[in-house]
């Protein structure tokens, strides 16, 4: 049996417990070109929230996130942040966003403080850097472990510290809600294990957070809730699926009947 995606506790008001949502997607729907992609997508995130958005490739992830900061736009239903409308949203300094990394550099001919003090602009006054803001990149660096680097072009870092730069840009603004796609992948032991401090940092000081994620893997003792997507759809928002990090060597094949994701693992959802 499939789980049913939680029905949303917060609809047009106050959510149970009193935290804001911080991000809504409300029956959203959106199209990549021609294509359908997300078919009536509902997300809450809540306040100090970690969230995380699971299926397969080419589920709708990634459109999510985009759809969630106007990268892509919708084609039904409406996006949330902090209580304003999408439209009418412009305190852009309270987001962070770390997107999919494709290539480490891309030929950016930029140093490793110039990408971190690129996320600091939306805070800065009249374009000027000041004091506190060069105190943030300073700390933004220090948190993911490049403060060592940060006169060192992005071309010369590997696909580990090259993500690492891309959060501690997203990290630069201070912002109350980090959105991160897939920042685990194609890095490194070591990064990964800088990346899992960075987050729980993060988590600890109260930030929300909704992550793309293939597997849970270090950051599963982070994450409160599962999102897992398939075909565009949701189809279960609950408890993460623990079986997954935990249980996913040979021969296990013990389902856990605490967790609902525990069904959308063993019937294929992730797959
Ligand atoms: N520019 C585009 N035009 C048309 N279809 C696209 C475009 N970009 C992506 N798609 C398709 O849209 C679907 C959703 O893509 P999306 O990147 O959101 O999925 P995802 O779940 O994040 O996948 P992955 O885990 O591979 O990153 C996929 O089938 C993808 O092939």
């Amino acid at each position: 049996m499939i789980p049913e995606p939680r029905s949303g506790a917060d609809d047009g008001g106050e959510p149970e417990d009193g935290r804001q949502t911080v991000l809504a997607l409300r029956e959203v729907s959106a199209r990549l070109g021609a294509r359908p992609v997300l078919h009536g997508v509902d997300v809450r995130v809540r306040r100090g929230e970690v969230v995380t958005l699971l299926g397969a490739n080419g589920s709708g992830k990634s459109t999510a996130v985009r759809v969630a900061i106007g990268q892509v736009p919708v084609s039904g239903g409406g996006v949330e942040l902090f209580g304003t409308p999408l439209r009418r949203f412009r305190d852009w300094a309270r987001v962070g966003y770390v997107p999919q990394r494709t290539t480490a550099a891309g030929g950016v001919p930029a140093t490793v403080s110039e990408v971190v003090a690129s996320g600091r602009l939306s805070r800065a006054k009249l374009g000027f850097l000041r004091r506190a803001d060069r105190a943030a990149i300073r700390a933004a660096l220090d948190e993911v472990g490049m403060a060592d680097r940060a006169k060192d072009p992005v071309e010369a870092l590997s696909g580990g510290q090259h993500q690492r730069v891309l959060i501690a840009r997203a990290l630069a603004s201070e912002p109350e809600l980090l959105l991160m796609d897939e920042p685990m992948a194609g890095v490194d032991l070591e990064s990964q294990q800088v990346l899992a401090r960075t987050l729980a940092a993060q988590v600890e000081r109260g930030t929300t957070v909704l992550l793309v994620l293939h597997e849970l893997g270090p950051l599963e003792p982070l994450i409160d809730r599962a999102i897992v997507l398939r075909d565009g759809c949701v189809r279960h928002d609950g408890p993460p699926p623990r079986a997954v990090g935990q249980h996913a060597l040979p021969g296990h094949d013990h389902v856990h009947p605490h967790s609902g994701a525990a069904e959308a693992v063993r019937s294929g959802l992730l797959g």
